[in-house]
């Protein structure tokens, strides 16, 4: 056994060998470490190998899916060999005989179909990536759904590796193949570096682009594959990657797929990949999905629908007419409350058929995706009446086309309707899914087998009256069959002679075991039965999956129909429950938004007392194409820069958008330069990732570029910092000609304004009372005239001694000018000058001029809460271990 689970091995040394032995897989030597630390199983030892040791562990067969889904979590790759003959038909070669044995499949992170081992609301994509003829081309697929793309990589030396991060940052690959040679190339080493948990090299030679376009070609029975579009020699050979690795890894079997389709250059909008994260669109900045914009927007009802609501987002698109073909959609479904709740009511009972047809091509079903698509089938068909009722010339384009997709499948619906039982099991090997009156051989042996079992009981009360043991029972059990059993003290009851009908079988502590040959001719009637209907049922279920497959195109359309229903109904519900609005978008260099407002943080705020989120206006045209934003820290400015983006990305993706009025001239690029982080891994300070970052910028936006800067040049010395952001503006201003919104705390900016004719300030409005400061969050024309750090610096608890501190050095700069006396302020104002001197502080004789005096002289205690007074508690606590400091 050992010598051929060495040989099946060394076919497969990426992947950890799932070597089945009965109800268990095992898996042996450096295998068998990796799994029982990754699973936290335990680890034992089989036999000897070299005088050694062998390793082992292994997963029970019924329970593989869970073990399978967290080592494909944790990166591993699976090969999954199977028993081939069972060890009956390997006995017949010779006693010795090994079963056979054969590897069936390949799990790896970017081919899985089944349910439990993907997310229901994600697209899981396998993405190649490789170059030929000078170009790069990339191309994708979700196996479990039948996408299928490709795009063109256009970019020279210096920008590949960024346009190739945005476009992985958009797919978020589940798994990445390059050929090896790229694999080591120069210029990749950021994109090796930054998916590498999830690269799988291969051999250049699987990236052939004519050996692609004849596989293409031969999978998609078209003469040219021109028929689909023109495609690159590198999009080529990427896709033809695609079909092999996944032919590869599902051993021959290859799943449904969609032709595929070219996305062109400039159809979507870009976001490079900090832009992406920055501004949270499908992740927050702490990794989930919650908090992320896409969160705060899902309404969807499927899965299929949340998948398709992730890619929009993902990839907001350019052209207004596509654009404005999708808004139609959304504004018709706002308009038609009742037909909205309809759909969506019929929706909620749409199960997720793209996989399950996925599962279903690859040999991998069963009898619950059948019935999958029998509801989605039957529920299609009701949404197509519910959408026909209205007349096609009060319809939307897009609406008319779904009508089309949802097809008719009425009668593939109504077989399965008639031939699958309500409830069904997981898999067809296990039967009983066949309902009664289908099939009259199957109702038979059934009525066959259940007669039998009913007798059986029969036999328990005629058996306990012969014996005259009232506690005698007829079991079952899988060694035995069916058998009598009663306790030891009544076994003498039961009579075994020879003229008995009663055979001894077994006896145990705790039983003995009889039989009958009434018993057992019972029991081969009931087996034969159930093996004869068992194989009636198996047969059926193929001829089901056939007729299924037989109209696979139609209904992967009519999946993908209803996922756009789903979303289109969803952004329709959102507007209605957010009070969105209709964008407008053209070609135009417009960006004009009046009310707007930040989805994510409104919701965040409604969940709080904070009062209601304020709403801003955003112009960026003619003699305001640049806004210069100062205002005091924590006034908005971050909130209002990252919401005037998101409308942006919003209104793009085809949905209504969070302000009362939106025109937006289509956006090709989004950049934006905001938050901070280092980025050790790559060897980056916080500086040079901020610089990084605004290098792209004024390397690449155009006019129609949409940019936004928050606190450009803060991350070093301030004259640095002051002297990068000046240039930055004019820079943007002057040769990037884009519409851009520029938050500083720099107010010696806004100077700039008689320069440069494009540019206009604004600032965030506080109001001071009663000395404290008021946010109001409110956007007005004009520069601020203070930033109120040390106010958010107190509110924050930096200690009172350090505020104190910082007011009078702001007040020695602000009097003297910054520049000359910068030298002087240390002499002038030594350190904790403000403080008393320590005698004093602790030990003051005229009892009371301590820090913590002081605080407590200012409190009326009839006038704080309880809290409050919790609070002053910790206060005072603090003052006094800082006094304590200050004397030693
Ligand atoms: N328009 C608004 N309406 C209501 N609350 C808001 C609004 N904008 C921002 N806020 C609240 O103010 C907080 C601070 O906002 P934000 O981070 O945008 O300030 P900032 O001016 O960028 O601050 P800093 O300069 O310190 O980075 C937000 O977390 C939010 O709770």
């Amino acid at each position: 056994m050992m010598v051929q689970y060495l040989e099946i091995k060394e076919n497969h040394p990426d992947s950890l060998l799932f070597y089945r032995m009965g109800d268990f897989y095992e898996l042996f030597f450096q295998d068998a470490i990796d799994a029982s630390e990754a699973l936290d199983i335990t680890l034992t030892k089989r036999g000897h190998h070299n005088g050694a040791d062998i390793p082992m562990c292994g997963v029970p067969f019924h329970a593989a899916d869970g073990y399978l889904s967290r080592l494909i979590r944790k990166g591993f790759k699976v090969a999954i060999c199977e028993q081939m003959e069972n060890p009956a038909e390997a006995k017949k070669r010779g006693p010795k005989s090994v079963v056979k044995r054969g590897v069936v499949r390949l799990v790896t992170p970017g081919t899985i179909t089944e349910d439990e081992l993907l997310d229901a609301r994600s697209h899981n994509y396998l993405v190649a990536l490789t170059d030929a003829s000078g170009e790069y081309g990339l191309a994708w697929l979700d196996m479990s759904t039948g996408d299928f793309y490709t795009q063109p990589v256009q970019a020279n030396e210096t920008n590949l590796s960024g346009v190739l991060l945005a476009a992985l940052a958009r797919l978020n690959p589940g798994e990445l193949l390059v050929p090896e040679r790229l694999f080591l190339r120069e210029g990749l080493s950021d994109i090796v570096n930054e998916w590498r948990s999830i690269v799988s090299p291969l051999p250049s030679s699987r990236f052939d682009s004519e050996n692609a376009r004849r596989r293409l070609e031969d999978v998609f029975s078209i003469k040219a594959l021109d028929a689909f579009g023109e495609f690159s020699r590198a999009e080529i050979a990427a896709a033809g990657s695609l079909l092999d690795y996944v032919e590869l890894t599902q051993k021959g079997k290859l799943p449904r797929l969609f032709s595929p389709k070219r996305v062109r250059t400039g159809a979507v909008m870009e976001i490079d990949a900090a832009t992406r994260r920055n501004l949270e669109l499908s992740q927050s900045l702490t990794g989930g999905r919650k908090g992320s914009l896409l969160a705060t927007i899902d309404r969807t009802v499927t899965g299929a629908g949340a998948r398709m609501l992730g890619s929009r987002l993902a990839a907001p698109l350019t052209d207004p007419s596509a654009i404005t073909s999708r808004l139609d959609m959304v504004s018709w479904f706002v308009q038609e409350d009742g037909r909205r709740m309809d759909l969506r009511a019929s929706l909620r009972q749409c199960p997720d058929i793209e996989r399950g047809l996925s599962r279903l091509t690859v040999g991998r079903g069963g009898p619950r995706d059948l019935a999958g698509i029998r509801d989605a089938l039957r529920e299609a068909g009701r949404l197509k009446s519910l959408l026909s009722a209205v007349s096609s010339d009060q319809l939307p384009v897009g609406v008319i086309n779904c009508i089309e997709g949802l097809g008719d499948h009425s009668t593939l619906c109504g077989v399965l309707q008639s031939a699958l039982q309500d409830d069904l099991p997981h898999l067809a090997r296990d039967g009983g899914f066949i309902a009664s009156g289908y099939a009259s051989e199957l109702d038979e042996y059934k009525q066959l087998r259940d007669d039998s079992r009913k007798l059986i009981a029969g036999l328990q009360a005629d058996y306990a009256q012969k014996t005259g043991v009232s506690t005698l029972k007829v079991k079952h059990n899988n060694v035995l069959g069916y058998f009598i059993e009663v306790s030891p003290t009544n076994a003498s009851k039961v009579n075994t002679d020879a003229d008995s009908e009663f055979i001894h079988r077994q006896t145990l502590a705790s039983a003995m075991r009889f039989t009958t040959v009434e018993l057992s001719d019972l029991e081969q009637k009931i087996s034969g039965a159930a093996g004869k209907a068992l194989a009636i049922e198996l047969g059926l279920y193929e001829k089901l999956v056939l007729e299924v497959l037989n109209q696979v195109e139609g209904i992967a359309i009519v999946a993908r129909t209803l996922a756009e229903l789903d979303v289109t109904s969803a952004l329709a519900e959102l507007a209605i429950s957010e009070r969105w609005n209709r964008p407008k978008i053209d070609d135009s260099l417009s960006f004009d938004i009046v009310g707007g407002r930040h989805p994510v943080v409104e919701a965040a705020l409604a969940k709080t007392s904070e009062g209601p989120f304020v709403a801003n206006n955003c112009t960026l045209e003619d003699q305001q194409r640049l806004w210069l934003i100062t205002g005091p820290n924590m006034a908005g400015k971050s909130t209002f820069l990252r919401q005037n983006a998101l409308i942006a990305v919003l209104a793009q993706m085809g949905s209504f958008v969070p302000a009362e009025e939106a025109h937006i001239g289509s956006v090709d690029r989004l950049f934006s330069r905001v938050g901070a982080a280092d980025d050790l891994a790559r060897g980056r300070s916080t500086f040079m990732v901020e610089m990084v970052e605004t290098a792209v910028i004024l390397n690449q936006s155009t006019e129609r570029s949409l940019v936004i800067l928050d606190e450009i040049g803060r991350g070093t010395a301030t004259y640095d910092g002051l002297s990068i952001a000046w240039a930055c503006v004019e820079h943007l201003h002057e040769a990037n000609k884009s519409r851009a919104l520029f938050a500083t705390h720099y107010h010696e900016l806004t100077s700039l304004t008689s320069q440069l004719s494009s540019m206009s300030c604004h600032s965030m409005r506080v109001k001071e009372w009663q000395g404290e400061v008021v946010f109001l969050h409110e956007v007005t024309s004009g520069a601020a005239d203070r930033s109120y750090g040390i106010h958010v610096a107190k509110l924050a608890g930096l200690p009172h001694s350090a505020i104190t501190r910082a007011e009078q050095v702001l007040e020695t700069l602000e009097r003297d000018g910054q520049a000359g006396n910068l030298a002087h302020l240390a002499e002038d104002l030594p350190l904790f000058a403000h403080l008393p001197t320590t005698d004093s502080t602790v030990e003051d004789s005229d009892g009371g001029n301590t820090m913590v005096d002081h605080r407590l002289k200012e409190v009326n205690l009839d006038d704080i809460s309880p809290r409050q007074a919790l609070d002053l508690l910790y206060e005072l606590k603090a003052i006094e271990k800082e006094e304590t400091k200050l004397k030693a």
